[in-house]
C-alpha cells in the first residue's frame, strides 16, 4: 500500500507521558472527524483541531509507494544512531492508513512505534504505545491504550465514562484556541479534582517547536 504524508519531522514529542523524548513524527494525511477545509469546521464531528493534515506538501510529506520508502525517510530523519529510536505516528488520523507492512517496516529499522489516534478506528496490535484522544460525538472503539488524552474542556465528552476503559494513563490537555488561559485553569482544576488524571501541557509549542 501506498501511504500519504502531510509532513515528517524531527522534533521532542510534546505531549502526553513521553513528552521531551526526542522522536520522528509522521503526520498521515486525511481524518475521518473533520475534512481539514475551515468551510467544513463548524459542522464536522471534530471542530478544534489545531492541526493542517490536507495534501501532501509540508516539509519531508510525499506519497510513499510502500512500507519501506517510508520507514527509509523516518530513518533518514532520525540521523545516525540505533539507540532509543522513537517514531509518532499522528495526522490527520493515522489509523485511517497504518497497516502491518508500514509497524513491520519500522520495527526492523529499530523504532519504537507511538501513535496518537482519536480512537474510532481500532489501533493496530502490534504498536509500542498507544494514545487515544476521544472526541465527543464520535463512537470510540479503541477503549484499550497507553494514555487516554482528553482536550479540556470538551462539551458532550464524559470523563466518568473514560475512567472505566482500560488506559495506564490518564491525562487533560488544554483545548488551544482563543480562551487558552481559562482553558489551562479548567484543566489544572480538572486535576485537582480527579487524582487518577494529570496535566498534559502541549510543551512544543511553548518551546517554539513544531
Ligand atoms: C491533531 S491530533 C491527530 C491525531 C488524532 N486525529 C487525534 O485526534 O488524536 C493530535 C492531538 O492533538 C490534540 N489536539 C487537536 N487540536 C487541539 C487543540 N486545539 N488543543 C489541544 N489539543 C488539540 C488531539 O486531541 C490529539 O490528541
Ligand atoms: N512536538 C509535537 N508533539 C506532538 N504530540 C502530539 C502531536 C500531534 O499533533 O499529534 C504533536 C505535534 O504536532 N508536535
Ligand atoms: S480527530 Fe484529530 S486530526 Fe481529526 S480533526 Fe480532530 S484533532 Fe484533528
Ligand atoms: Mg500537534
Amino acid at each position: 500500500m501506498s501511504y500519504a504524508v502531510k509532513e515528517l519531522f524531527l522534533t521532542l514529542q510534546g505531549e502526553g507521558v513521553h513528552a521531551g523524548r526526542r522522536a520522528v513524527f509522521v503526520r498521515f494525511a486525511g481524518c475521518n472527524l473533520w475534512s481539514g477545509r475551515e468551510a467544513d469546521r463548524a459542522h464536522a464531528i471534530c471542530r478544534f483541531c489545531d492541526t493542517d493534515f490536507v495534501g501532501v506538501d509540508g516539509d519531508g510529506g510525499g506519497r510513499f509507494a510502500d512500507a519501506p520508502a517510508l520507514a527509509h525517510a523516518v530513518e533518514a530523519a532520525w540521523g545516525a544512531g540505533g539507540e532509543r529510536r522513537f517514531c509518532v505516528l499522528t495526522g490527520g488520523e493515522p489509523m485511517l492508513q497504518v497497516d502491518d507492512a508500514l509497524v513491520d517496516a519500522l520495527h526492523a529499522s529499530g523504532f519504537e512505534i507511538a501513535i496518537e489516534s482519536n480512537g474510532t478506528l481500532p489501533a493496530h496490535p502490534r504498536l509500542d504505545w498507544v494514545c487515544i484522544s476521544p472526541k465527543a460525538g464520535s463512537e470510540v472503539v479503541q477503549r484499550t491504550g497507553d494514555e487516554l488524552k482528553l482536550v479540556w474542556p470538551q462539551a458532550g465528552s464524559d470523563p466518568d465514562a473514560y475512567e472505566g476503559w482500560d488506559f495506564a494513563h490518564l491525562l487533560v490537555q488544554p483545548l488551544d484556541d482563543a480562551d487558552a488561559d481559562a482553558n489551562v485553569a479548567a484543566a489544572t482544576r480538572f486535576v485537582l479534582e480527579r487524582p487518577r488524571w494529570r496535566l498534559s501541557l502541549q510543551t512544543h509549542k511553548l518551546l517554539g517547536l513544531r
